[in-house]
């Protein structure tokens, strides 16, 4: 099986920030085990935006669990930055999420006692690194929270606590930022404005963003859509327009209702 890539880049190992090599994810065990990942082989180009997209059940958060370490795949493998996972313990792999891997959720997952500027640095303050105060504050001013430094969570909306988990995940300037339905819980303006920061993080900064979404207009933020179906890839989209991704999503989704997401393989 030949890894998915993207047109313009070849398979040079340094140009990718994240491959998974024919990663399998059995979950469970015997008469009810479900191949969550059947083969996956990806490689994500270093300062590239992809949004990972497929009905429900098809594999995409099993996939980010794998790719940042959270789960281990059944076989294959998988290499952030140049570091195969499979070769860490917890402690090398919690280091290596706290370090090169930045997040961002759904829901924010701000610590509500602590202010805008605690929030941000605190990863690095995990690590026993300073955070250097102008770099927090220039981050912050780029992403229109300059003025909101010494807030807490719960005075913001939420699109800002969502540009806050923005600027945690991106201070350290990780190798892969790693975003989980990050407009899920936002209005059209706020997700809008939390897209484009995304996106100016990517084109601007050269950080790379793996985000699953099930929002064809999130999706059409990014240079690339993936698309899951049944644990494999079902194929990519370059230069992706909202219409085209809701396109290939209602293809995938009759395919899916004639094969019910979840079914024991
Ligand atoms: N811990 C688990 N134990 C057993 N089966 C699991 C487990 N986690 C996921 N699965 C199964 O693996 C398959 C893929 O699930 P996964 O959550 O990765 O899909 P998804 O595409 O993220 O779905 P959704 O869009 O609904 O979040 C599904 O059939 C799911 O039921």
């Amino acid at each position: 099986m030949t890894r998915t890539e993207y047109p313009g880049h070849t398979a040079a190992r340094s140009r990718y920030a994240l491959e998974l090599r024919e990663v399998v994810k059995v979950h469970g065990h015997g008469d009810t085990s479900v191949t969550a990942l059947d083969r996956v082989a990806l490689g994500i180009p270093r300062g590239t935006f992809t949004a990972v997209m497929g009905p429900s059940g098809s594999g995409k958060s099993t996939l980010l669990h794998c790719a940042a370490g959270l789960d281990r795949p059944t076989s294959g493998s998988v290499v952030l930055d140049g570091r195969e996972l499979s070769g860490l313990d917890e402690t090398a792999l919690t280091r290596l999420r706290r370090d090169r891997m930045g997040f961002v959720f759904q829901s924010f997952n701000l610590v509500p006692t602590l202010t805008v500027e605690q929030n941000v640095t605190l990863p690095l303050e995990f690590a026993g690194r300073r955070a250097d105060r102008h770099t927090v504050r220039t981050l912050l001013t780029r992403l229109g929270l300059g003025e909101r430094m010494d807030r807490l969570p719960a005075e913001l909306s939420g699109g800002q606590q969502q540009r806050v988990a923005i600027a945690r995940a991106l201070l350290s300037r990780p190798a892969v930022v790693f975003a989980d339905e990050p407009t899920g819980a936002l209005d059209t303006q706020a997700a809008r404005d939390v897209l484009d920061i995304l996106r100016e993080a990517v084109t601007a900064s050269d950080q790379t963003i793996v985000m699953v979404t099930h929002d064809p207009v999130a999706a059409s933020y990014a240079d690339t859509v993936v698309f899951f179906a049944d644990g494999r890839i079902a194929g990519t989209m370059s230069r992706p327009t909202a219409d085209a991704v809701a396109a290939r999503m209602a293809q995938l989704a009759a395919v899916s209702q004639a094969q019910p997401a979840g079914s024991a393989r």
